[in-house]
């Protein structure tokens, strides 16, 4: 969105905005999500960021929680400077014992076990001014919450009322007497907390008055002008285009903000599925006029990938080969606009990275876990990272993948392309366990496109989140033919999921399910065996590596 001079302006200019602290939760994400499904625009930080650092005005902020310990040395604390803001404050379990700890250290100790898993909550009215109960107004007597701790507050912090308390947390939910300061031990942000996000929405649109007016509509016009004025009307993009709907999203912005000085590429890193590159191709330039270059890097990839077994290796490997061929066609872009209107250093790189990437390939702050390197996020160089080079430009950043469908139908993509399940950027590599060989390859490319293909003729394709084939690289024997054969094992995966956070395996129809793996088993040649993948995530992941 413009302002009157057509400077971009930040959302969090525009939209009255919660700060959530970020203290490593794996369910902080999740306080975000909820907030905007409220309308109500939201903006994680790392738990390090000083309040004199800010830039803009939180409407409140919340205190996520976290995987330490208030009690220990090392743990993460904020910035005292948040709490003398004078706006509202919401701390969520680990966010609560600080709250508490800051004020006592003995607020807080460790509990005798674990409290995990649903409880019951009671709620009091407090004596005190009107927002102490606003908290949990219109929420009754009690609710079930979601409990996942070890510490707890053993006192009532000075200065505070308890407002709720369940069967082992005496103080399972405080307020300030004076001041809107609130601690709850439970998680709202998770569904097993049923009316958690009645809590969210007292504390954004009651407590801290936040108006509920962010739209995704505006996010489209928002971030076309922001594109606009951060590339200027000289330099060209360079955007990595891979078919998925992340970057055919990014690719449709792009070509809306800067028209022609967007040059879309997609990579053949040799681990595509079968036909993928010419398919997308087609589907792009047909649908939205996009033209796509194709880089043929499949021997390059491969040559690289020769030996490796190690899954971060692997990914990091493929990161690397993608900037290096990106960097390699900035050029001849730059040669071959030479002398047309289009002149211009090719300064940015564009690429359709989401939230999830983000969080899980980077520990947001030191104090979560990293789960994987997404090929997009960590698997990229250091001279990206420091601005040597392409400049990045991400500007799906900050959104998860159902958000990104609803932008893509407003931006007119077609409904098969913007239902397509995700295909992870290092692609077949990631799903063959073990070393990839164009060999491999080439049977899962022929295992997934028969699965893919039965999945889609049973219409069952928008039931799951993702399916694909992978290879066991471990042989077991089989007999076809009267003969002995000594073959791979293909795993077949399909996973139902909201976030692709959190998945669980889908309920196959069991004769669809054995009449997949006989064509399996019949038409490619080196598998001896089908097996089904039925973890969910956690405690598995949807890739295997
Ligand atoms: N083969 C490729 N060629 C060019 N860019 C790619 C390729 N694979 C991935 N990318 C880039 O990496 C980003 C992250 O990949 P990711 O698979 O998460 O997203 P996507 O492919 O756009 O969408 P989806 O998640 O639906 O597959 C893409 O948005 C794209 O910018
Ligand atoms: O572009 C990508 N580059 C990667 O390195 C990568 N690793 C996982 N994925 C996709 O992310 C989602 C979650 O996958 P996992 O449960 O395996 O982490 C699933 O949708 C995966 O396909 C990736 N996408
Ligand atoms: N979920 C949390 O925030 C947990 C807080 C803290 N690590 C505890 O165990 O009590
Ligand atoms: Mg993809």
């Amino acid at each position: 969105m413009a302002d009157v001079t057509g400077k971009a302006q930040a959302p969090h200019e525009i939209f009255d905005t919660i700060l959530l602290l970020d203290f490593g939760s794996q369910t902080s994400h999740l306080i975000l999500r909820c907030l905007r499904s409220l309308n109500v625009f939201c903006e994680m930080l790392p738990c390090t960021t000083k309040a004199a650092d800010l830039t803009w005005s939180p409407k409140g902020i919340i205190f996520s929680g976290g995987p330490a310990s208030v009690k220990d040395a090392t743990a993460p604390h904020v910035d005292p400077a948040f709490l003398e803001l004078g706006v509202p404050i919401l701390g969520i379990c680990y966010g609560c014992q600080e709250i508490a700890w800051r004020i006592n250290a003995e607020n807080v100790a460790p509990g005798e076990e674990k409290e995990y898993g649903h409880t019951d909550l009671n709620i009091f009215q407090a004596d005190g001014p009107e927002h102490v109960n606003q908290l949990f107004a219109g929420l009754g007597e009690s609710m079930h919450v979601y409990m996942s701790h070890f510490d707890k507050l053993v006192r009532l912090p000075q200065d505070f009322v308890t407002i709720a308390n369940t069967k082992s947390s005496e103080f399972a939910g405080i307020a300030h007497r004076t001041k809107p300061i609130y601690g709850i031990q439970f998680h709202p942000e998770v569904s097993h907390t049923p009316r958690g996000v009645d809590l969210l929405k007292n504390f954004a649109v009651t407590i801290c008055k936040a108006r509920q007016h962010w739209k995704m509509s505006d996010f489209v016009e928002q971030a076309i002008t922001r594109i606009r004025n951060i590339v200027g009307d000289k330099a060209q993009v360079i955007g990595a285009v891979s078919g998925g709907v992340d970057s055919t999203v990014v690719a449709r912005l792009f070509t809306l903000a800067i028209g022609d000085r967007f040059h879309a590429v997609l990579v053949d890193n040799g681990v595509m599925r079968l036909n993928e590159c010419q398919e997308v191709q087609n589907m792009l330039q047909e649908h939205l006029g996009i033209n796509l270059t194709i880089i043929d890097g499949a021997k390059l990839f491969l040559d690289r990938l020769k030996g490796v077994t190690e899954p971060e290796t692997k990914r990091k490997i493929i990161g690397g080969t993608f900037i290096d061929l990106f960097e390699e066609e900035a050029i001849k872009i730059e040669k071959a606009a030479e002398n047309t209107p289009n002149a211009g250093k090719v300064e940015y790189f564009a690429q359709g990275t989401l939230y999830p990437d983000v969080i899980e390939s980077l520990s947001f702050n030191q104090f979560s876990a990293t789960i994987k390197t997404h090929h997009n996020v960590g698997g990229l160089p250091a001279r990206m990272m420091n601005g040597q080079g392409l400049k990045l430009i991400e500007p799906l950043r900050e959104l998860f993948k159902d958000e990104v469908r609803a932008f893509g139908k407003q931006l007119g993509i077609p409904e098969n392309l913007n239902m397509r399940h995700p295909f992870p950027g290092p692609g077949i590599a990631i799903r063959i366990i073990g070393e990839v060989t164009p060999e491999r390859v080439a049977i899962v490319r022929k295992a997934d496109h028969i699965f893919i293909s039965m999945i889609r003729e049973a219409g069952i394709y928008n039931e799951m989140a993702q399916a694909y084939a992978g290879l066991d690289t471990n042989r077991a024997v089989g007999v076809q033919g009267d003969a002995r054969v000594y073959g791979y094992i293909i795993i077949l995966r399909a996973v139902t999921s909201v976030n692709f956070m959190t998945a669980e395996p889908y309920a196959f129809d069991f004769e669809l399910l054995k009449h997949i793996s006989r064509r399996i088993v019949n038409e490619v040649d080196g598998v001896s065996r089908v097996t089904y993948d039925i973890t969910s995530k956690p405690p598995g992941t949807i890739e295997l590596e």
